[in-house]
């Protein structure tokens, strides 16, 4: 039903410049978000605007210039690294005679490939819905194919109509679906977490290492790619710090600057994990030059899911590609914020594991919560051991 870059669409990328800043570090990441969704990038066009056009996003010459592009290249697909209006979709579609898609619907493809578990694929269904449902307008029907036509069309009802009607079932059913298997998860965490355990979640931009550095820790064969969002569902693995005892180490999906909001909508059941965690570990690619709008970009998602409050260890990864050694820093009160590794090459991964048995035992000595139950305890799936 969503439209999807089919393995090898020759796309050319759009990116105007609206004075956003980092433009090459949002190009390259558009490059790379673009070939994790299996399309080949043929050409990059660049521009300026001091805002969008709103019939065309772009001006009447640049549209031009695209189509031009378009010939030279045989290409069949255009991405745009930025939100269009589905009126503004719609329109260059009309006027490039090719498929238009934005930065939303490429993230949200890249999602939907990613997915395994079914509890995923039910919320990358649900965002792919939200997304749609404000593109369903009169001849822009992306539910014709999908439907049966005689015996699913109700009487008098346009086609519009239908796409509406069938659009909201669907949703409705999704999101049953999702509460059951939310409060399935809440009854299996209960009985799983033991006292004592602190639960750690890896937080980070996407690509910077969260998978590498759970497998260096846990040993434990999560999937690391140089793709973008290789892990989309969380995966839990209890882990022995030494003396500390005991942590519950969580690998989550990663995030990324102007997240679509319907995927934050959707995914809120996984990532409320995150923020009911006891400590986040933000994983930092430290050799990347676009760290700190990244950092800045992930504290903005946690904000919004909730978890803005939960402390964290900072982990500047990748030091083998800097020139940072191996380091563990403080905070004026004596807890350690900042820790210097190579999740790859494991240099100052055991300062990490110290760290965390450091965080274990002051959690352990902290006093217990009266009512019995830890309101930091975090939902967890099933830990594989
Ligand atoms: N040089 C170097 N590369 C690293 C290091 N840690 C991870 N990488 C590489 O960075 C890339 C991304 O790593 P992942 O572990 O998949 O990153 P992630 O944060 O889980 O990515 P998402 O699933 O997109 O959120 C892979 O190519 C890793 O091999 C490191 O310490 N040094």
């Amino acid at each position: 039903m969503f439209e999807r870059p089919a393995s090898g669409e020759r796309a050319v990328l759009v990116q105007l410049d609206l004075n956003q800043g980092a433009l090459d570090e949002r190009l390259s990441e558009l490059r790379l978000l673009a070939v994790s969704a299996g399309a080949s990038v043929e050409a990059v066009i660049g521009g300026r605007r001091a805002k969008p056009d709103p019939a065309l996003f772009a001006g009447r010459g640049k549209v031009d210039e695209i189509a031009e592009v378009l010939r030279v290249h045989d290409a069949d697909l255009v991405i745009f690294n930025h939100a269009l209006s589905p009126a503004q979709q719609r329109n260059l579609e009309r006027s490039l005679e090719c498929r238009v898609i934005d930065r939303t619907a490429l993230i949200l493809d890249i999602f939907a490939q990613r997915a395994r578990s079914h509890e995923g694929k039910l919320q990358v269904e649900l965002a792919q819905l939200d997304h749609l449902s404000t593109r369903l307008v009169r001849g822009w029907t992306h539910l014709e194919r999908q439907k049966g036509g005689i015996g699913l069309r109700g009487p008098g009802e346009t086609q519009l109509e239908t796409d509406r009607r069938l659009l909201g079932t669907r949703v409705k059913t999704l999101k049953e679906r999702l509460a059951r298997i939310e409060k399935q998860r809440r009854v299996r965490r209960r009985g799983r977490l033991g006292r004592g355990v602190l639960s750690v979640s890896l937080v980070g931009y996407t690509n910077a290492g969260k998978s590498t550095l759970f497998n260096a820790l846990t040993k434990a064969g999560a999937y690391a790619a140089d793709q973008l969002f290789a892990t989309l569902d969380t995966t839990s693995r209890r882990l022995y710090v030494g003396e500390g005892g005991n942590v519950v180490l969580s690998d989550t999906v990663g995030f990324i600057r102007d997240l679509p909001h319907s995927l934050v909508a959707a995914f809120h059941s996984t990532l409320e994990e995150t923020a009911s965690a006891d400590l986040l570990l933000h994983v930092v690619d430290a050799a990347s030059e676009d760290r700190e709008a990244q950092v800045d970009a992930v504290n903005r998602v946690l904000v919004e899911i909730g978890a803005g409050d939960v402390p964290q260890i900072m982990v500047m990864n990748k030091i083998d590609l800097t020139q940072a050694e191996a380091a563990v820093n403080r905070d004026e009160y004596g807890k350690i914020d900042r820790v210097f590794l190579s999740a790859r090459t494991g240099e100052g991964l055991s300062l990490l594991r110290d760290a965390l048995a450091e965080a274990a035992r002051a959690s352990a000595a902290a006093p217990e919560d009266p009512a019995g139950s830890s309101p930091n305890l975090t939902d967890i799936d099933p830990i594989q051991t």
